[in-house]
């Protein structure tokens, strides 16, 4: 590998819903994939181990348009709906092959990822086990020269030029408040209300609308006498994937949250002017106020939140201004008042339209409480960048001239282990 210096590095944030990928000091990520992926065994037979399925690399084959991919496919997410990528049973060549993948759109050329320093984005609250796993796979596995294993809460307050800030990152499997203190982390607090609740959250509306559970894509199209063969023939997985991306696309085109509080009954929601929104078999549905009926599991609005899709998922969840107070509150004194005034959305479930207002107001309500005087300040970049904060704080950080001594070298990983990786990437 030439001198660090030189090159370009690779900016990667493998999330729970897409892996984004680019270069740094671009300003946007060359390639976006799918962090659920379909799994064929190439031998024709998908062998369950004890504790379910265990992937290797060797013997199954990756299908990563699910769309296009038969419903029998079997589907696999690395995070396998836990916090952190799973590097036990399997889940490190899932994650391999996913990230081996996103490298082969990206460049060319394979071994331009071994020419390339690596900038992955990591969760706050990732342990020092599973960092260093992490490292170990993408030295060892991935062949990187180079590594620096950026907090991704860290790295959305440095996308929008701040090195203090609480982060509400609403991702694809939970929502995350982390409260950043000159460029340190501090603890953060997590809901499970994040972008997948609110996709079925949204599909469940829909299906109300309907009168009866919405089809998805792939049985939408097909005769009704073929439905039921296709759907004992789908895996649970796809079928399961499929529903939740349909309430997902209408999610993101209709969903709102109301800026200055909800109540069905006001009367500007009243009036509202109803949507139609095309099903995929043709069918027509009209939405009015229950557009904002899924941002409000958000807020944790009292008739929303208590919907039986919340209780039966999850018991309850805390409304994200409870947890920007919680994590605010948890740090020193004298930090709060400049932590509130820096509250940075990040992550493509704050896209949402209204949200910025609406945690303003609602986090003002709780803090005025205690402090009257203290402002809160929602920090929103555009929506474009808003999706992919952490990933382009991490290409701006790693193009900076003076970061070259932030990375750790593959020499200095084999002299020093988890060591070196834990002293440069706290
Ligand atoms: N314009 C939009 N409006 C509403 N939701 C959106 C919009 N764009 C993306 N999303 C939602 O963002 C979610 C994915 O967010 P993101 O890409 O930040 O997740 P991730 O980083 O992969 O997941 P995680 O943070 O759990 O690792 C999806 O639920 C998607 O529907």
């Amino acid at each position: 590998m030439n001198d660090t210096n030189d090159l370009l590095a690779t900016v990667v944030d493998f999330g729970s819903s897409s892996v984004k990928s680019g270069h740094s000091g671009e300003s946007t990520p060359r390639v976006f994939l799918n962090s659920s992926v379909g799994v064929k065994a190439k031998n024709g037979k998908l062998d369950s181990g004890e504790n379910g399925l265990v992937f290797t690399s060797k013997n199954h084959e990756i299908l990563t348009d699910i769309g296009g991919a038969p419903a029998s496919t079997l589907l696999m997410n690395p995070y396998g709906g836990g916090d952190d990528i799973d590097l036990t049973n399997g889940g490190d060549s899932l994650m391999t092959k996913i990230f081996d993948l996103s490298m082969s759109e990206m460049f060319q050329d394979s071994s331009s990822v071994s020419d390339h320093p690596l900038l992955f984005i990591d969760r706050c609250s990732s342990s020092p086990d599973q960092r260093t796993k992490l490292a170990e796979i993408l030295f060892e596995s991935c062949k990187i020269p180079a590594l620096f294993l950026g907090r991704d809460a860290v790295m959305s307050c440095y996308a929008c030029g701040r090195s203090t800030g609480v982060v509400v990152d609403v991702g694809g499997s939970s929502t995350t408040v982390t409260p950043v203190f000159e460029g340190w982390a501090e603890s953060s607090l997590r809901s499970p209300v994040g972008g997948n609740f609110m996709d079925d959250h949204f599909l469940s509306i829909l299906d109300k609308k309907a009168g009866k559970p919405v089809l998805p894509r792939y049985l939408a199209k097909v005769d009704s006498s073929k439905r039921s063969k296709l759907i004992n023939d789908a895996d649970p997985s796809y079928h399961a994937y499929m529903r939740m991306v349909t309430g997902r696309y209408a999610k993101e085109i209709i969903a709102k949250v109301a800026s200055f509080g909800y109540s069905p009954t006001s009367p500007s929601h009243e009036t509202l002017i109803k949507q139609t929104y095309a099903l995929p078999d043709g069918t027509s549905v009209d939405i009015g106020t229950e557009r904002y009926d899924t941002g409000e599991v958000l807020f944790g609005h009292e008739s929303v939140a208590r919907s039986e899709l919340v209780h039966d998922t999850f018991g309850s969840s805390d409304p994200i201004q409870n947890l920007v107070c919680d994590a605010v509150f948890a740090c020193p004194r004298d930090h709060q008042a400049s932590l509130l005034s820096t509250v940075v959305l990040s992550g493509g479930g704050s896209c949402i339209p209204g949200i910025v207002d609406r945690l303003r107001l609602e986090t003002e309500n709780i803090i005025h409480a205690h402090t009257p005087g203290w402002r809160v300040k929602v920090l929103a970049p555009a929506t474009t960048e808003r999706r992919i904060c952490s990933w382009l704080g991490g290409s701006i950080v790693a193009s900076l001239s003076g970061f070259t001594e932030n990375w750790v070298t593959k020499k200095e990983y084999d002299e020093q282990g988890a060591a070196g990786i834990l002293r440069k990437c706290p």
